[in-house]
């Protein structure tokens, strides 16, 4: 279901309109409704996903077929260079992402002990990035994700292979 509580959210909270569009025109591509993690007020404080947090980035994120995604729309204040978005918090929606899978789908804290990352192209401010993130392998509590953002055209801005810690 597309973010059911999306409008009736605060504003700050809400995905914009043009998230809303592109998640609409992702579930015509897979030809279903794709589900909304629901969030968790134990972790509300969250950087990323936290509803309470009042610097956090406020992501929503759907299951897909084998995997998470997310949209997300840099501000000015997340750039570094010249209207880029700051590395350290692209790296923080790839950690995310895949963190936020892993927690949702084993019911227990996936900790990240390892993140390869590279950024291949500058994500500008003000538009909008597809976030996705899928399990590679594992091996007992340790799991192998990869994730991957990609531009408005359509191009690769950065990916990344973390190993996580799941939680005895
Ligand atoms: C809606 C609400 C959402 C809210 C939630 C939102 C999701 C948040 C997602 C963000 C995730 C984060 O950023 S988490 C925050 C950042 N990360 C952290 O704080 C983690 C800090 N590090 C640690 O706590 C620790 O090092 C651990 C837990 C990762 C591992 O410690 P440990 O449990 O003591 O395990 P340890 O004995 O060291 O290792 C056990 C086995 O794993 C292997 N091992 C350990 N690390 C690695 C590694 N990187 N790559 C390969 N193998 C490894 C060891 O060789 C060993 O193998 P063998 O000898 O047994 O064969």
């Amino acid at each position: 279901m597309e973010s059911i509580q999306n409008n009736m959210l605060p504003q700050h909270l809400q995905m914009n309109e043009t998230e809303r569009k592109l998640l609409a025109e992702e579930e015509k591509k897979y030809g279903t409704k794709l589900m909304e993690m629901p969030k968790d007020q134990k972790y509300g404080m969250c950087f990323a996903c936290g509803e309470e947090n009042p610097v956090g980035l406020h992501l929503h994120f759907f299951w897909i077929p084998n995997g998470v995604m997310a949209f997300f729309t840099p501000k000015p204040e997340h750039q570094s260079y010249n209207g880029r978005m700051h590395g350290g918090l692209i790296t923080v929606l790839l950690d995310e992402i895949m963190g936020n899978y892993l927690f949702k789908k084993e019911g227990v804290p996936a900790y990240t002990a390892r993140i390869d990352l590279r950024f291949r192209t500058p994500v500008q401010i003000g538009t909008t990035i597809r976030c996705e993130g899928h399990e590679v392998k594992r091996k007992g509590r340790l799991v192998v994700m990869e994730g991957v953002i990609i531009n408005p055209d359509g191009t690769v801005a950065a990916e990344a292979t973390s190993t996580l810690m799941l939680e005895k």
